[in-house]
């Protein structure tokens, strides 16, 4: 289906399709067109549901070790092709080659891990009340479902999403982020090699998303629309599904707190931060936005933790030993900024200066601040940056307190070597995931999602599948 290495069509019923204007996806590191993709209207997006929805009725009735087995082989196409596609997703998106990597083996794990459960879709059979009845219980496709990804995991949103509605018999209109589609089409191309059939996987992108997903929150033959990005979208596209009735999972913003405790081992804590916080330049929905650390630590901590800071290398995400790539773009660099200004005014300390002057990548330097209040911005909104804002807290109950102060519910993070503060702390958190010792517990079997505006629903192990899958219940008389 690929014309030139990177310039593509879309990808509907496994055909190539061209439209007259395109998209022309840019390097964040260096502003070099990268390659370029359709800028589909109205009529393609309605297009791509008649596959979907043709596909369908074939599809739904595979069994689940014929959908395995595409699943497995999809996997193995992206396996031997890992290396190829994370360069196109450093050189379109910015984060360094090794978390590139990183997250294209992460995306084929939601491949490995559904084309098992995909077998395991049991029913049930419930005791009646009398002995001429049997209850049962199915599980079925919920039918087309769009699929709607943000730039800052160009591959593992899709696979999160794709796999378990793949897996329950599901087929598909995906959607991507305009900044990041390449990611995307160089997927489906793996399906396409693999054998995924005709109108099962379909890829459409567009400089209009509002105007394009409208189709698709209008035509009652999408059944469901999982999305992850902007807790506004997300609202508003909740707001449109409500019309046709659609199932919705939301994966949203975050404001993820980090609880550093008085007898948390500094060094792990140190660690975990780092980890959590630069991930992908801080792009993260689930990347620590605010470090409480307790009083009678901070001096030791905030002195490792800079020192720490000091050794990230920020770059192009092509060249070695890159820990920080440029971010995603003007308005993302411009928001950061904007934190760290209100923050300083308000009498916040800056340990480090985020100014990086080039004419060339949205670059920006870790930046490091203590002396942080709650009042500031960036203890408020969701950075999407390399900020790391510092505060101090005295008692358990005041950290929690003010952790849970917020409508976000995504991730938290808390750091102590007490078993009792482990479980107290764990259980208090208002978030849907809660990293104990732990800066990346992201992984295809678990359950990502948020509690309160984080989102709805969850990704990932068994539950992600349910997401997908209608129960019908049989009364039979018999
Ligand atoms: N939870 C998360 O993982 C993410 C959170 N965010 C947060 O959101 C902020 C803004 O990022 P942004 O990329 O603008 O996030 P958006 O929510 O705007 O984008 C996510 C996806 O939704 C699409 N979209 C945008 N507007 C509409 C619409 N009206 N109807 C249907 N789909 C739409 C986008 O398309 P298009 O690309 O064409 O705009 C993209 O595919 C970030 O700074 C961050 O705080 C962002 C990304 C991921
Ligand atoms: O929603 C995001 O920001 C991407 C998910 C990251 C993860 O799975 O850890």
């Amino acid at each position: 289906m690929t014309k030139n290495t990177l310039d593509f069509g879309l990808y509907i019923n496994r055909e190539s399709i061209d439209t007259a204007d395109q998209i022309l996806v840019q390097n964040p590191a260096t502003f070099e067109t990268v390659g370029s993709v359709p800028n589909a209207t109205q009529k393609e997006a309605k297009l791509a549901v008649d596959a979907a929805y043709s596909a369908f009725s074939s599809w739904s009735k595979t069994t689940a070790y014929e959908r395995a087995e595409l699943l497995e082989k999809w996997f193995a196409v992206i396996e031997k092709r890992t290396d190829e596609i994370a360069a196109v997703l450093t050189k379109e998106q910015g984060k360094p080659l090794s978390e590139a990597k990183g997250e294209m083996n992460y995306a084929n794990s939601f491949l490995k891990w559904y084309a098992e459960e995909a077998k395991r879709i049991y029913g049930e059979t419930i005791p009646a009340l009398s002995g001429n009845k049997r209850i049962l219980v199915q599980k079925q496709p919920v039918g087309v479902v769009a699929v709607i990804t943000p730039w800052n995991f160009p591959a593992a949103m899709i696979t999160r999403k794709v796999a378990p509605a793949l897996a329950a018999g599901c087929t598909v209109v995906i959607k991507p982020a305009e900044l990041t589609p390449l990611t995307a089409y160089l997927l489906a191309d793996c399906a396409h090699e693999a054998g995924i059939p005709a109108g099962v996987i379909n890829v459409v992108t567009t400089k209009n998303p509002g105007e394009m997903v409208d189709v698709w929150m209008e035509d009652p033959r999408v059944k469901k629309v999982t999305f992850t990005g902007s807790t506004p979208v997300g609202k508003l596209l909740m707001r449109k599904a409500a019309d046709t009735v659609k199932k919705v999972s939301l994966e949203l913003g975050g404001l993820a707190p980090f609880i550093i405790a008085e007898d948390a081992d500094i060094e792990e804590a140190v660690n975990g931060v780092i980890q959590s916080k630069f991930r992908n330049a801080g792009q993260t929905c689930i990347c620590a936005n605010r470090i409480y650390v307790h009083e009678s630590i901070k001096d030791e901590f905030l002195s490792s933790f800079i020192a720490a800071v000091k050794g990230l290398k920020v770059g192009n995400g092509l060249d070695e030993n890159v820990s920080i790539g440029p971010l995603i773009d003007e308005r993302a660099v411009a928001k950061v900024q904007k934190q760290i200004d209100d923050a300083v005014a308000k009498g916040a300390v800056l340990h480090e200066d985020s100014t990086i002057h080039t004419d060339k990548g949205y670059f920006m330097k870790p930046v490091v601040l203590s002396n942080v209040t709650d009042d500031m911005q960036c203890m408020q909104e969701e950075t999407f940056g390399p900020l790391a804002p510092i505060s101090t807290y005295r008692t358990d109950l005041e950290a929690v307190e003010r952790a849970n102060a917020t409508p976000f519910g995504l991730a938290a993070y808390v750091y102590t070597q007490s078993l009792k503060k482990a479980f107290w702390f764990s259980e208090n958190l208002e978030y849907g995931i809660v990293g104990v010792n732990d800066g990346a517990p992201s992984v295809a079997q678990a359950p990502f999602g948020g509690m309160k505006e984080s989102g709805l629903g969850r990704e990932g192990g068994h539950y992600g599948l349910d997401e997908f899958l209608e129960i019908k219940y049989v009364s039979m008389k018999v």
